[in-house]
């Protein structure tokens, strides 16, 4: 374990209204918590608030009601930069589309957040970014351009990336989204490997039924509201 706190982040009756058209509620008293080692998903009808609700929770959309812990500390109302060195130190992101820099190397694509973050050396990242590559069987990838793999390929590149600080936690907004059943199956599996094995904390949105049923708990959303957790 990283820390002494045993919730890795909560959300205290969050509420967000929208203005544009008109003023409109698209979270209305979200309150869950996610314990350290919990690998959780967020499901719900197209619409319901679910990215909406990980923007915040990511902390990149500080203009909500309610209060946000992450790590043991009230992180609702701190300054913008304070915020972008948390989720730089704490969170790791996993999108639908991996955002991966066509023109730099797999290596060097897993060593960006670490580069941001300032922590590690050179060095040191590049040991960790082989090391991650490892998890993912992908060492030997390691010097390709990120533009030379596979869409799965891509994937596991991007879940190692999420991983090269040691967040806290990783967010996910639909990791499978855009593969196909076998390279689906090989991303859940690696989720599924950092929770048991690593206790890694993970939250997922996914419309993704099985991987949603493979993780430890199920955050199911229904317009603006938490329904089942
Ligand atoms: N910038 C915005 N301005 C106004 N309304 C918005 C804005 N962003 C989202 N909404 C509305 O908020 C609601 C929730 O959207 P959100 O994207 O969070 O849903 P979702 O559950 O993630 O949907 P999906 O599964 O389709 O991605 C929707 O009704 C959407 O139209």
């Amino acid at each position: 374990m990283k820390n002494h706190h045993p919730t890795a982040l909560q959300a205290e009756g969050v509420d967000k209204f929208f203005f544009n058209p008109t003023k409109t509620q698209v979270l209305k008293k979200v309150s869950f918590e996610v314990k350290q080692g919990e690998f959780v998903s967020v499901v719900g009808k197209s619409g319901c608030g679910k990215s909406t609700l990980l923007y915040i929770l990511s902390t990149m959309d500080t203009d909500y009601q309610g209060k946000l812990h992450m790590d043991g500390e009230l992180i609702t109302g701190k300054p913008r930069n304070y915020l972008a060195h948390l989720r730089n130190e704490k969170i790791g992101f996993v999108f639908q589309f991996h955002y991966l820099l066509n023109e730099f190397s797999v290596l060097e694509n897993i060593m960006i957040p670490g580069l941001k973050l300032g922590k590690y050396s050179r060095e040191e990242l590049e040991y960790r970014a082989m090391e991650k590559l490892r998890i993912f069987e992908m060492e030997e990838h390691a010097l390709k351009k990120a533009n030379q793999l596979s869409g799965g390929q891509k994937q596991r590149v991007a879940i190692a990336r999420a991983l090269i600080n040691d967040p806290l936690l990783i967010m996910g907004d639909e990791p499978t989204g855009n593969l196909d059943k076998k390279n689906s199956d090989i991303v859940f599996n690696k989720f599924k490997e950092l929770a048991q094995e690593f206790k890694q904390t993970m939250l997922v949105v996914t419309h993704d039924q099985e991987f949603a049923e493979g993780t430890d708990r199920i955050i199911e959303m229904e317009d603006g509201r938490v329904i089942r957790q």
